[in-house]
């Protein structure tokens, strides 16, 4: 139940300001009943003075005066409505929008790499600004509210006559049901649409954002892009014409029925009141008959609103229902400095959803204080065993060893706070210098000491020398005063940042890709004395990085093929010799052309 899931949660923001909102919304809903006996009052006690009753004057007096009384009540009222729904709305937004976002940060990589989860996450991020959970919200009690007001009025309604009020009560039913069969439709198709949706929204972000400019400019894709995007449109767009046809149809031919149905019961209502006699009775009837028409049609419309709103509203649910961190660690705390080192141990791995074995049996060491490359070809395997060692991602099979002890033992956040790993599609943070490397250390962000030495064993440091506001120069052209940086320049962002970490475990996946290669050869032969005698693991590509490992393994469609020091590789001449001398041949080629 999705209204009750809402009611909760607002209960939940401020259970004062929630029930002050229910009872002033509970003490309007009584106005329009209260409005209607003082006219019907108010008019008759006017007839009667106008026929010579001496009395009927002060009564029609009295029954004005209240009225007034009612109309300033009912202003007063709506004055505090408005003050706790913006107070209301104002705090569910901010806290909804924290939820999202909290969420986010709870949920595994795998979660993440799972197109069906990925589609729902996206369907609850567009309520992430919490406007439907408040719109659900107020249609509830705006429901409650007519409610209300359609039983005191129906009583004054039902006391003159029973069948004009049914049928006065029933007539908005007709386009109510076909508001509400199309306000489903729509979502399903909507709901079909998710990934077609997002694929829209990256068509737009391949043709607006700087990062793809240069590549989309040159290969001329913007004309290809465009058209895929307009070719999608175009199926959006013939499904809505046909439905908005069809709503239409059946829309226009249902609300005829609820026109006829409220049209009728007016005549037959002025014609019953004429026969009755009564001036007073008519007045307050005829309002009666308005009043009661616009909340059985607002409360209807309420109830269909809140039925398509809580359809979309059943995304966010499902996906604040999604289980958290499913992945679980022990207890053990990482040790501050390994002893023995690391041993992967016949690890196989099958991503989950998929049936391709990716690591079929991995076996290898990397002892403690010692530096391990990893190579191999496109695909063998080399970044999911960096997902397996951070825990981002469980075993299929075997197991990893630290210091002897196997990594599920391990408190995971303790784990991950050890390790200091880049990725190879690290985050360019369009952020100040100082967070961009701080946030290998969050809460030292701030110790510039320890900050500079971080740019400094990557080699950044004289790249922030020769920004505007050194550390504090906000990088990326996404904001104002942003300063863009090369390649290689935010790659050295991105090492710094692992290296402001000081963890004892090192995790490298093609860190120097981009860096030039003096700066390279300076990073690698201090390697150790930079991270500070960690154990490192590095995936490599480039042979003049990997030869300064002291141990290189060799992977293969997910199986480990060599392994040995660069040397003794290249004597016992197999995979790693052939692609060394590939990649200086080509050297050696290009040295010896003209
Ligand atoms: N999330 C995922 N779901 C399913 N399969 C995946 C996922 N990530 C990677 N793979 C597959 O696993 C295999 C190994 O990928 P991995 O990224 O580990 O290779 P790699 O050796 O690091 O390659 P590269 O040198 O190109 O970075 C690939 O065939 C890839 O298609």
């Amino acid at each position: 139940m999705i209204w009750l899931r809402v009611t909760v949660l607002f209960w939940g923001l401020s259970p004062l300001r929630v029930s002050g909102f229910a009872a002033v919304s509970m003490l309007l809903a009584l106005v329009p009943a209260a409005q209607i006996g003082l006219v019907a009052s108010a008019v008759q006690s006017v007839a009667d003075a106008v026929a010579g009753d001496a009395d009927a004057g002060r009564s029609a007096f009295l029954s004005g005066g209240l009225l007034m009384a009612v109309s300033l009540a009912s202003h007063l009222l709506g004055t505090c409505l408005q003050y706790l729904d913006s107070l209301l709305r104002l705090e569910l937004t901010a806290r909804v929008g924290e939820w999202v976002m909290r969420k986010g940060t709870m949920l595994d990589l795998q979660q993440y790499e799972d197109a069906a989860v990925y589609d729902n996450m996206q369907r609850a991020f567009q309520e992430s600004s919490g406007g439907r959970v408040y719109q659900v919200f107020t249609q509830l009690l705006e429901v409650a509210r007519e409610l209300v007001t359609l039983v005191t009025v129906s009583v004054v309604l039902f006391s003159w006559s029973p069948w004009i009020a049914l049928a006065i009560l029933f007539s908005p039913v007709p386009s109510v049901i076909s508001y509400m069969f199309f306000s489903h439709k729509g979502y399903e198709i909507e709901y079909e649409r998710a990934s077609d949706r997002r694929r829209l929204y990256y068509y737009q972000h391949l043709t607006t954002s700087d990062h793809s400019y240069k590549e989309i400019r040159l290969f001329q894709l913007g004309p290809h892009l465009l058209d895929l995007y307009t070719r999608l449109v175009r199926t959006f767009f013939d499904t809505d014409r046909r439905l908005a046809r069809r709503q239409s149809l059946l829309g226009g031919t249902l609300g005829f029925l609820s026109v006829a149905a409220s049209s009728s019961a007016v005549l037959w209502a002025i014609h019953t009141t004429i026969d009755a006699g009564r001036i007073g009775q008519l007045a307050g009837y005829l309002q009666a008959v308005g009043s009661i028409q616009v909340s059985a049609h607002a409360m209807l419309l309420g109830i269909a609103a809140l039925y398509k709103d809580s359809l979309f509203l059943g995304n966010l649910f499902d996906f604040f229902a999604l289980p958290e961190r499913q992945l679980k660690g022990g207890t053990r705390p990482f040790p501050d400095k390994l002893r023995k080192g690391i041993e992967f141990r016949d690890v196989r791995f099958v991503y989950p959803g998929t049936d391709r074995v990716v690591l079929g049996g991995v076996s290898f060491t990397i002892p403690a204080g010692r530096c391990v490359a990893l190579v191999g070809q496109n695909g063998a395997g080399k970044t999911t065993l960096v997902k397996l060692l951070t825990r981002l991602y469980e075993p299929s099979g075997g197991r990893i060893l630290i210091d002897d002890v196997p990594i599920e033992e391990y408190d995971i956040d303790d784990l991950q706070r050890h390790m200091g790993v880049i990725f190879q599609d690290f985050i360019r943070y369009e952020l100040p210098v100082r967070d961009n490397i701080g946030f290998g250390r969050v809460e030292a962000r701030h110790d510039t000491e320890r900050v500079a030495e971080a740019a400094r064993a990557a080699g950044a440091e004289s790249i922030v020398e020769s920004l505007p506001q050194k550390y504090d120069t906000t990088l990326g052209r996404h904001f104002e005063d942003g300063h863009q940086l090369s390649g290689g320049q935010w790659q050295k962002m991105a090492l710094s940042r692992a290296f402001m970490r000081r963890a004892p475990v090192v995790v490298l996946d093609e860190p120097t890709a981009a860096i030039d290669a003096e700066a390279e050869a300076e990073i690698f032969t201090r390697l150790k004395e930079i991270a500070r005698g960690a154990t490192s693991l590095v995936i490599a590509h480039r042979f003049s990085t990997v030869r300064m490992a002291d141990h290189i393994v060799v992977v293969e469609n997910g199986k480990v093929i060599e392994h040995g020091v660069h040397q003794d590789l290249v004597r016992a001449d197999g995979v790693y010799a052939r692609l060394f001398r590939l990649q200086a041949s080509g050297y050696l080629t290009e040295a010896v052309s003209p």
